[in-house]
């Protein structure tokens, strides 16, 4: 398995917090996959991702993308910011500009490329998360879930080998969040490492290839959806729900479910009971 990042025995404490925010954290992530973060509050998620992209130093272990240990000097900087794309979790944070054309074009422009690029780029961005026709809008007019895609596609615009998001879907309805994670599947089609930090245990499984769970600064668990979610007495202990469709499943007698891969989302689900179960 190719990873394209890595944290190795990783601690760090902030200033004058009394506990350690990640201790003893060691994960992977695999290149070209669908990862999940799952964590309580406060398990460290966050800071796990500004580790990832050298906002954050290690204060022991060491973190490496693309198997190389990170370098913190200024050019060893600039190159990870290319290859890791972070999205925060309020747009508000990550949006300068007035509309998202200029936006995207502008994390381009300050990344010293010719205005040839930023305009293909800044283009074919915005048509890939389904946003022209919002491209010249001001940002403040824009929903969330619209802020949200906005702040994506500048990421996405810089052509890392991976993103982060940090809780892309929280605050957002039903819909603006089909939408969201409908971009995210589009920016892992068009061949990104995709890493998402959610609470929301039912996306996690039906969306990610791979799933790591924190807990108190370190990983607890980390490895494919189905496998993850066999540990229900652990997932419990941690103070997680299990996945609803996993939860189901287990329910069910044993011989009916017995030598069938778990179904990962409802239509699966149906389909096994329409066909198989009843
Ligand atoms: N800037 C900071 N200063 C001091 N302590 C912090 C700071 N940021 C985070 N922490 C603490 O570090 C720990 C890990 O926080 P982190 O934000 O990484 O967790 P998280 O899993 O992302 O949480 P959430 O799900 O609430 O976003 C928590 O105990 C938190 O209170």
């Amino acid at each position: 398995m190719e990873l394209v990042l890595e944290w190795q025995d990783v601690s760090y404490t902030y200033p004058d917090a009394k506990a350690a925010a990640l201790a003893g954290m060691s994960l992977r992530i695999p290149k070209g996959m669908k990862t999940a973060v799952l964590g309580h509050n406060g398990s460290g998620k966050s800071t796990l991702f500004l580790h990832a992209v050298g906002i954050l130093k290690p204060q022991g272990g060491r973190v490496f993308c693309g198997g190389k240990a990170l370098d913190y000097g200024r050019k060893g900087l600039q190159e990870l910011r290319r290859a890791v794309g972070l999205v925060l979790q309020d747009p508000e944070q990550q949006l300068i500009l007035n509309t998202p054309r200029e936006d995207v074009a502008f994390g381009l422009r300050n990344a010293g490329m010719d205005e040839g690029t930023i305009r293909h780029r800044t283009e074919s961005a915005l048509a890939r998360l389904g946003l022209l026709e919002l491209a010249d809008r001001p940002i403040h007019h824009l929903s969330l879930g619209q802020k949200k895609r906005t702040a994506l596609a500048g990421v996405f615009a810089m052509e890392p080998e991976v993103i982060l998001l940090d809780e892309p879907a929280s605050y957002l309805d039903p819909v603006s969040e089909r939408l969201l994670l409908q971009s995210i599947g589009e920016i892992h089609r068009a061949g990104v490492t995709v890493v998402m930090a959610t609470h929301d245990m039912d996306t996690a499984y039906s969306w990610a290839d791979w799933i790591v769970v924190l807990d108190r600064g370190a990983c607890r668990m980390q490895g494919p959806p189905d496998t993850i979610f066999a540990h229900k007495e652990l997932i419990e202990e941690l103070g997680l729900e299990m996945p609803l469709l996993a939860d189901l499943w287990d329910s069910l007698p044993v011989g009916l479910r017995e030598g069938r891969p778990v179904p990962r989302n409802t239509e699966q689900f149906k389909a096994y009971l329409a066909n198989d179960l009843v």
